[in-house]
């Protein structure tokens, strides 16, 4: 194994850092295994921004919808109020084996054990495919302080390219996943589209809502003085939907309704968590809601998460469907071309909605 060259002092320098964490291949899981006993200062977030200065909001919890029924007009009613009021829930018999959910967690775990110079050949500047990439924070280049997270993200394109690409280590449980999640997604979809007088899903509007997907292994090792930091900060995803599989661990949080405040998400065993994403915001007119997440850095336990984004096609412009416009109703979103819009939002430290904001008329 390589030596560590890390000195992870007062005086370490923001290239340093950057050099033993990304351009070697370590990620921020090498940092916390190092047995750091303080955090890097590049790590140390604005005040505001701080895990320590959450305000949770104790007596709110997003809904958990049962969707072993999912056509009964009552599911359907729970999911179009819970994308209106809370833009996240969770969801419990939703037909993805519990068996395909756990390989999907140990598969993420094998990827990060891997050493570093094996992971070190999915990083930006290595990758074999623009499609995988192995990254630490979120979008180093732009951000002040850096978050406490390494990901895998891997873009669906085909079944081949995907055996071609994408690491050995976890490709086929992520593939799995992603299969074995298509029927609830489809569901899902169906029923927010009634909602919005959208009767089915043709292949024009297939494409729209669902037309790529990106999977995300989200890795966040333990932190020394986590509450200086965050996992992920506050920010909406620019999905249509997303379906987030969570571990035990607990750490995530979402905005309440009309407030400062957060709601922690709890881990529930076999559950998946949903949330819209800024392009349903966008296509629904504002309807269902995109809300802002954060991930809080733990300083006791590991944390993995796996989302898969589905999204429109980059080459899809999106903007307010015309069946919510039928009535009269104002755009209040421009047309936008999906791949400005991702590029946009990659562009930028995470902002809040400040994505979305940007979208609008
Ligand atoms: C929360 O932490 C996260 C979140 C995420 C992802 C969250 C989502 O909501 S993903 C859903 C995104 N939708 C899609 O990926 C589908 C549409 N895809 C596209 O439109 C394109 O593939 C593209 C993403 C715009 C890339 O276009 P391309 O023309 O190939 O341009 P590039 O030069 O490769 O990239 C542009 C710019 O974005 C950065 N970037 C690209 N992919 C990622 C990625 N997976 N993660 C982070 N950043 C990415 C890339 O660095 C480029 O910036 P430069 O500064 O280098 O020019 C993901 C990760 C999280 O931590
Ligand atoms: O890890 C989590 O719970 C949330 C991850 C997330 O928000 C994201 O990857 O966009
Ligand atoms: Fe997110």
């Amino acid at each position: 194994m390589a030596p560590v060259t890390v000195a992870t002092t007062p005086n370490t320098t923001r290239s340093d850092l950057t050099e033993f964490v990304m351009l070697k291949g370590n990620g921020v899981k090498g940092l916390s295994e190092m047995g750091l006993k303080s955090l890097p200062v590049q790590y140390i977030q604005p005040l505001e921004e701080r895990t320590c200065m959450i305000q949770v909001v104790p007596q709110e919890s997003i809904p958990i919808i049962d969707m072993s029924n999912w056509d009964d007009p009552k599911v359907g009613d729970a999911i179009c109020e819970a994308a209106q009021k809370w833009g996240f829930f969770q969801i419990i018999n939703h037909g993805v084996p519990l068996q395909v959910l756990e390989n999907v967690k140990d598969a993420t775990y094998r990827f990060y054990e891997l050493p570093a110079e094996q992971k070190l050949k999915y990083t930006k500047e290595n990758s074999p495919s623009k499609d995988v990439r192995y990254g630490s924070s979120f979008s180093p280049e732009a951000e002040k302080a850096l978050e406490w997270k390494d990901y895998l993200s891997l873009f669906f394109v085909s079944e081949a390219e995907a055996v071609a690409t994408w690491p050995p280590a976890c490709r086929d449980e992520a593939l799995e996943y992603m299969k074995r999640s298509e029927t609830v997604i489809k569901q899902l979809l169906t029923v927010l589209m009634k909602g919005l007088n959208v009767e089915e899903i043709d292949e024009t509007n297939e494409s729209l809502l669902m037309g790529s997907k990106r999977i995300n292994l989200n890795y966040y090792p333990v932190c020394p003085s986590h509450d200086l930091t965050v996992a992920i900060g506050r920010h909406s995803d620019v999905s249509t939907l997303t379906i987030l599989l969570q571990d035990q661990t607990g750490g995530l949080y979402v905005r309440a309704v009309d407030s400062q405040g957060w709601i922690h998400v709890p881990p529930i065993s076999g559950a998946l968590v949903i949330n819209i994403g800024d392009a349903l915001q966008i296509m629904s007119n504002g309807r269902y809601k995109s809300i802002e997440h954060r991930v809080t850095a733990n300083g006791s336990k590991v944390r993995v998460s796996v989302p898969i984004f589905v999204n429109p096609r980059p080459i899809d412009v999106i903007g307010p469907l015309p069946q919510v416009l039928a009535g009269g109703e104002k755009a209040m979103y421009k047309n936008v071309l999906y791949s400005d819009y991702v590029r946009y939002f990659f562009k930028k430290a995470h902002d809040g909605k400040a994505t979305i904001e940007h979208a609008k008329i």
